[in-house]
């Protein structure tokens, strides 16, 4: 179904509402949103030291003389020498893998044709405990320091390590707030404990921003080290290219990016452009502009964005980590993800893993990835019992960032769910677009592929496979303001199909106080 674009003027005005992060007061177990443990942020841990120093106080905060940026304090305060590592093996194929690749290399895949992953070495992480890792983590949260005032950066030894903190270009992206949605939860799903990690509070948007600050801070370095990286190019349902053209902008690093003609929003359109990226708008689908970069960047010196390079995983990961952060290293239940391209659910599925392998947390949660129902290769071949998949033609959605229907990370998607009892689940657009609306009407301004995730969790709500005590985090992927085209169609009752059950059009009423106080009586009536 087309997203219409009859603007009903006098929902132009419709204003913004702001989330909030606020604690759960009436759940046994205590949460908070991320808080700050410890008072130092230049705690780096060196593996010359055989036993961790867990309980060791943390040294003082650092000062900064007047004169001085926060990258000039960082060359001062060199971080401890370490030996932690990362490099390329073909998927699932771990840190001694025969076939690996330096991450100073520019490769995309394995040379059976495969995904490829970034691995560490985790026996070198492993020599630091759990509590040395949550510890060292918290200590990071809310500072300035950089780098380690990003979301992402603060988990530099897990992403990457041997980068020069010099290389990092970094917004100080992530940190996004996990909050309560006290009121749908109990209103529509009758759950006391559901949250939502809003990854759309982010520089560009979107959660796309964890993934890009790693990978153009790698360009960075590539081309100081002279590699043939002329530009960094990315095909995009609107949000990568966002990301990407923000960070190669404060970089100083050329972007090209490929977008489907005619089936992003005007919002995401307008990023890239105003970044100042060579933007090229194609006939075509994402799927057509994937295999279009594809091909582009094995002929050019052109840099591959998007999360078929195993190096935006390592960003978008954290996200995971922040969620049990921001939980005191407490792990939920069930955490939803909407799926597109779909290497989001192998990032938080990765993030959980290597907090389990490292004994930050015992457990991971069982993870739902939920898909549009006009764009859901995953969800068939799950429904095939994963026997059978087959790319699909994605069908216009108004989760128009999912339309994709030969995502690039299938076996990643697959690897994760399998390893976690994961479910998929699917949204038609009455129904994500109702549940966006609902959770609007509670507060919050999602955009519509988080209504595909509240579906997600709405339908295993109903069939009892979410219970209503479960600890339930929804991922919010975007911005709504991203999307506000979708929600003023929709509360103009201007899309046929859809009987837009939720619509909240303004009253049209005449500037005499007689009129107002009609329509006030009337309204003030029907609340009571
Ligand atoms: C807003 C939004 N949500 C969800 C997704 C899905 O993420 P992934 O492609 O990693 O599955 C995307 C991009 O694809 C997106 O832009
Ligand atoms: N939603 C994405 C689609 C491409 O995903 P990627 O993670 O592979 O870059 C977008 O915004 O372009």
């Amino acid at each position: 179904m087309a997203s219409s674009s009859v603007f009903h003027p006098s929902l132009s005005s419709l204003a913004a509402k702001r989330t909030v992060s606020y604690p759960n007061p009436t759940t046994k177990r205590h949460t908070s949103s991320l808080s700050v443990t410890c008072t130092s942020s230049t705690f780096d841990p060196t593996t010359n030291n055989s036993s961790p120093p867990a309980q060791q106080p943390p040294p003082p905060i650092r000062t900064r003389a007047a004169d001085e940026n926060i990258r000039d304090e960082a060359r001062r305060h060199r971080p401890t020498p370490h030996n932690f590592s990362a490099k390329y093996v073909p998927f699932n194929s771990g840190f001694a893998s025969p076939e690996s690749y330096s991450l100073d290399e520019i490769v995309y895949r394995s040379r059976s044709g495969g995904l490829l992953d970034v691995q560490h070495d985790m026996e070198a992480l492993a020599k630091f405990d759990g509590a040395y890792w949550r510890r060292l983590f918290d200590s990071r949260v809310g500072r300035t320091t950089w780098p380690y005032g990003s979301g992402v950066w603060s988990k530099k030894e897990w992403v990457l390590p041997e980068i020069d903190d010099d290389d990092i270009v970094s917004a100080f992206e992530g940190n996004s707030n996990l909050f309560w949605a006290e009121r749908f939860g109990k209103q529509f799903l009758g759950m006391n404990d559901l949250w939502v990690k809003h990854c759309g509070i982010s520089h560009t948007g979107s959660f796309k921003d964890l993934g890009m600050t790693v990978l153009i801070s790698q360009v960075n370095r590539l081309r100081k080290l002279k590699r043939p990286v002329v530009g960094v190019g990315c095909a995009s349902t609107g949000d990568t290219s966002a990301a990407l053209s923000a960070y190669c902008a404060s970089a100083g690093i050329p972007s090209i990016v490929f977008l489907p003609a005619n089936k992003i929003s005007m919002a995401q359109l307008v990023q890239p452009i105003a970044n100042g990226a060579f933007v090229l708008s194609i006939d075509t689908d994402f799927d057509g502009c994937m295999k279009l970069i594809r091909e582009v960047t094995a002929e050019l010196p052109i840099y591959l964005a998007n999360s078929l390079n195993s190096l935006r995983l390592e960003g978008q990961k954290t996200a995971a980590i922040e969620i049990l952060q921001q939980f005191d290293w407490e792990v939920p239940d069930w955490v939803i993800v909407p799926g597109g391209n779909l290497g989001n659910i192998y990032a938080f599925y990765k993030g959980f893993k290597m907090c389990q392998e490292l004994g930050l947390v015992d457990r991971i949660p069982r993870l739902v990835c939920a898909q549009a129902a006009n764009a859901n290769p995953l969800y068939l071949y799950y429904k095939s019992g994963w026997k059978d998949f087959k790319p699909v033609r994605a069908n216009t959605t108004f989760a128009s960032a999912i339309q994709i229907g030969d995502p690039v990370s299938i076996d990643r998607a697959v690897y994760a769910l399998r390893n976690c009892d994961g479910i998929v689940e699917e949204a038609t657009e009455e129904e994500l677009m109702d549940a966006m609306a609902q959770a609007d009407s509670t507060g919050m301004f999602i955009c519509p592929h988080t209504g595909v995730a509240l579906t997600a969790l709405n339908k295993l709500r109903k069939s009892g496979v979410i219970g209503a005590g479960d600890r339930t985090v929804v991922v919010s992927t975007a911005h709504g303001l991203k999307f506000t085209q979708s929600k003023i169609d929709y509360h103009s009752k201007a899309i046929p199909e859809l009987a837009c059950r939720f619509a909240n059009p303004p009253t049209e009423v005449k500037a005499e106080f007689g009129a107002v106080m009609d329509v006030l009586h009337e309204f003030l009536k029907s609340k009571k």
